[in-house]
């Protein structure tokens, strides 16, 4: 049953005894490289299904096809040693999720993080690829190719995620075509980003599916969870980075997709990569695939070598594993927490973990890593330089955003169902305002308010729904979002002004039709200055309300808080209007918040568009002896409402200003949350 071990004929452990003398990175390139067809039959077994050559490296015949004949990645060599990670908790405790812990990984090797739950691989591997969570503390020695590990891990490794994230909407083509242009070096032709587009999604099976949505609308064909998967190692190829790290690629797959991607994931080793994989419980032919297992337990090391070295590991300690147990099972079996009786457990996970501590297999590994940071110590600067993609010139910031856009701009133009709902509901609603208001809008006493109603109805329109609409926009971005900055897609401030520009044109088109339908139904002043500059001023509206829903939901984080505190917050905005009261007549310790009420400023000023100059409005038949009030000018209505004739300009720039404001606020509460995270 112990078919895991394909180093059990020999071969490997040759391979394995012989890594220490063999510390040269190109070395294992070229092995990697020897083409396929130059090695004659008599040279090669085969074992758990998967070809070998007689140098003990899998012969995929298919290599070239599944990942290409493209040029040898540049050799990764991580070393880490004594690496301990810290997370910071809320009472500012720290919690140890990672201790003192080594190891190495070289060009042309796949190399397995195993252990139970909980163990601290993802921990582990997020730290080697520079990708901590915020409040992560991580003290040893993390070194690529003779640097320690910084920002330029972005370019140099590629992170494939445990669960994907794809914006969903769009086909597995566009998202690589805009990953192209986020992730590759800006001087790469287009001809050369559609090639390697192709390329990828012909290695990777997914060229039939290239028109396919990732994630769907109802009905619709979509991505199975292996072409996901598949989809989401393309992307980090896009990049050929040399090193690539693989949070538990096979979860969720069945066996077949899960033994087709860890084939892919081995043929990039072969190729000359360095894969560094967590997985869970791989079978035997899966396990086949790796060429170094680590085995985490409780944050530390319970074992690091070659499979079998580990069989033989536990049996020294007396753990035998049964004859018909999947060897990785049984490893994962003893040194998972037992329920019940957790202390005898990490008691004996100790004891592995000192045990494996004091091993030959320890020291040898330690030998290795010393000889690695010897080695890289007397490297000189030029030759550690060549082993970086310095010369990688990342997008420029308006390329970023022009992507971006266009990203979010798909999402709509893919349904656009919604998009037509949302603009037969604004006309329907647009009609039924209009009619109530039809015949009413006259210069006489009872026009007065008809009038006012009718545009009070189109400021709240294109305020309320909207700004509560947008609430969960953001929010449900997040985990996306924060994946793409830590990959160094693009910073918060240029993704989100993408988003915004993106939102703009509906942020038009919607106030425009709303305010046509209802002014010219209702018969509001007739002339295209008054029309024009009213339509402006709801368009204006829309924006302001728009960037006080983000701003919200950028500073709460989740729709559910956003609320509660945007409630409040618009009944301030309404009856701060200037419809509801008198204006001048308010408290003094409340009458500033008119000042934050964008509703009072545009509704001031499409007053002024209505009454402006505005000489004749009727007054009711008096009799002799009864005086009664009458307003005679639309200098009076403005009056009556607290509103000044000579405002206009002054409430748009205050709209502006309120729009600018708002947007830079939720910039920065968006930026505090990302690097909270
Ligand atoms: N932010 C955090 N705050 C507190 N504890 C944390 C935090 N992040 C991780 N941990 C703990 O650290 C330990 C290691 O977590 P990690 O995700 O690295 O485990 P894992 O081996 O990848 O587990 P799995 O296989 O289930 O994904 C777990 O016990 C986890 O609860």
């Amino acid at each position: 049953m112990h078919t895991l071990t394909k180093a059990d004929d020999g071969a490997s452990s040759s391979r394995e005894s012989s890594s220490l003398e063999d510390t040269s990175n190109a070395d294992c390139v070229d092995n990697a490289h020897e083409p396929i067809s130059n090695i004659s039959s008599e040279n090669m077994y085969i074992d758990s299904g998967i070809k070998y050559s007689k140098y003990d490296e899998p012969m995929f015949d298919e290599v070239e096809e599944l990942l290409g004949a493209s040029s040898a990645p540049r050799p990764c060599t991580l070393v880490w040693q004594d690496v301990t990670v810290h997370i910071k908790l809320k009472h500012g405790k720290l919690k140890r999720l990672v201790n003192n812990v080594s190891g190495i990984a070289k060009p042309g090797t796949l190399v397995a993080l195993m252990g139970p739950s909980g163990a601290g691989k993802t921990t582990l591997m997020t730290a080697l690829a520079h990708r901590n969570p915020v409040g992560t503390i991580v003290d040893g020695d993390i070194v690529m190719n003779g640097l320690p590990i910084g920002d330029f891990m972005h370019r140099e490794s590629g992170y494939m995620h445990q669960d994907e994230l794809f914006v969903e909407n769009l086909t597995v083509m566009e998202h690589l075509s805009i990953m192209a242009r986020l992730r590759m070096d800006r001087r790469t032709s287009p001809l050369a980003r559609k090639r390697k587009v192709n390329q990828l999604m012909r290695q990777l099976s997914l060229y039939g599916a290239r028109h396919t949505r990732i994630g769907g609308l109802d009905g619709q064909k979509t991505l199975s969870g292996g072409e996901r998967k598949r989809l989401a190692f393309a992307t980090e190829l896009l990049i050929d980075p040399g090193l690539l790290f693989c949070d538990e690629p096979t979860t969720g797959l069945d066996s077949s997709s899960a033994q087709k991607l860890m084939t892919l994931l081995r043929a990039s080793a072969v190729q000359g990569k360095t894969v560094i994989c967590t997985i869970h419980q791989p079978s035997s032919e899966l396990m086949a695939l790796f060429d170094n297992l680590v085995l985490l337990a409780e944050g530390r090391i319970a074992f690091a070598g070659s499979a079998s070295a580990a069989l033989n590991f536990f049996e020294s300690l007396g753990y035998q594993c049964p004859i018909t147990y999947n060897p990785t099972d049984y490893f994962i079996k003893v040194l998972a927490l037992t329920p019940g009786s957790e202390g005898a457990s990490r008691q004996a996970i100790k004891s592995v973990c000192d045990r494996f501590a004091v091993s030959d297999a320890a020291k040898e590994l330690d030998m290795e890593i010393q000889l690695e940071f010897h080695l890289m110590d007397h490297e000189d600067e030029e030759t550690k330089r060549s082993k970086f993609n310095i010369s990688y010139k990342p997008p420029l910031l308006h390329t970023k955003i022009i992507w971006l856009v266009y990203r979010y701009l798909l999402i709509v133009v893919r349904d656009p169902r919604v998009l037509l709902i949302r603009i037969l509901q604004k006309l329907a609603i647009a009609f039924m305002a209009g009619l109530c208001f039809m015949g009413k809008a006259n210069l006489t006493q009872a026009g007065i308010q008809d009038i006012q109603g009718a545009v009070f109805i189109i400021i709240a329109e294109n305020t309320f729904i909207p700004m509560y609409s947008v609430l969960n926009m953001l929010p449900d971005e997040f985990p996306m979002l924060h994946r793409e900055l830590k990959a160094g897609l693009y910073s918060t401030p240029i993704y989100y002004v993408s988003r915004m520009i993106a939102l703009f044109p509906g942020l038009v088109i919607d106030p425009t039709l709303f305010t046509l339908v209802v002014y010219w139904i209702a018969g509001l002043r007739g002339t295209l200055y008054a029309f024009g500059l009213t339509v402006f001023v709801a368009i204006l509206v829309l924006n302001v309300a728009i960037a006080c829903g983000t701003f919200f939901s950028c500073a709460f984080g989740s729709m559910p808080l956003a609320i509660a505190y945007l409630v409040p917050f618009d009944y301030t905005l309404m009856i701060t209007s200037g419809l509801f009261i008198k204006l001048s007549t308010m408290p003094k310790y409340i009458s500033w918040l008119r000042y934050i009420s964008w509703l009072m400023y545009s509704n001031e000023a499409m007053s002024i568009l209505q009454w402006d100059g505005v000489q004749n409005i009727t007054c009711p038949e008096m009799s002799d002896d009864v005086a009664i009030p009458c307003v005679r000018t639309g200098e009076e209505v403005l009056t009556v409402y607290d509103f000044g004739p000579n405002q206009f300009w002054t409430d748009i720039a205050a709209l502006v200003a309120l729009y600018l404001i708002f947007h830079l606020l939720a910039i920065l509460a968006l930026r505090y949350r990302t690097r909270r995270k």
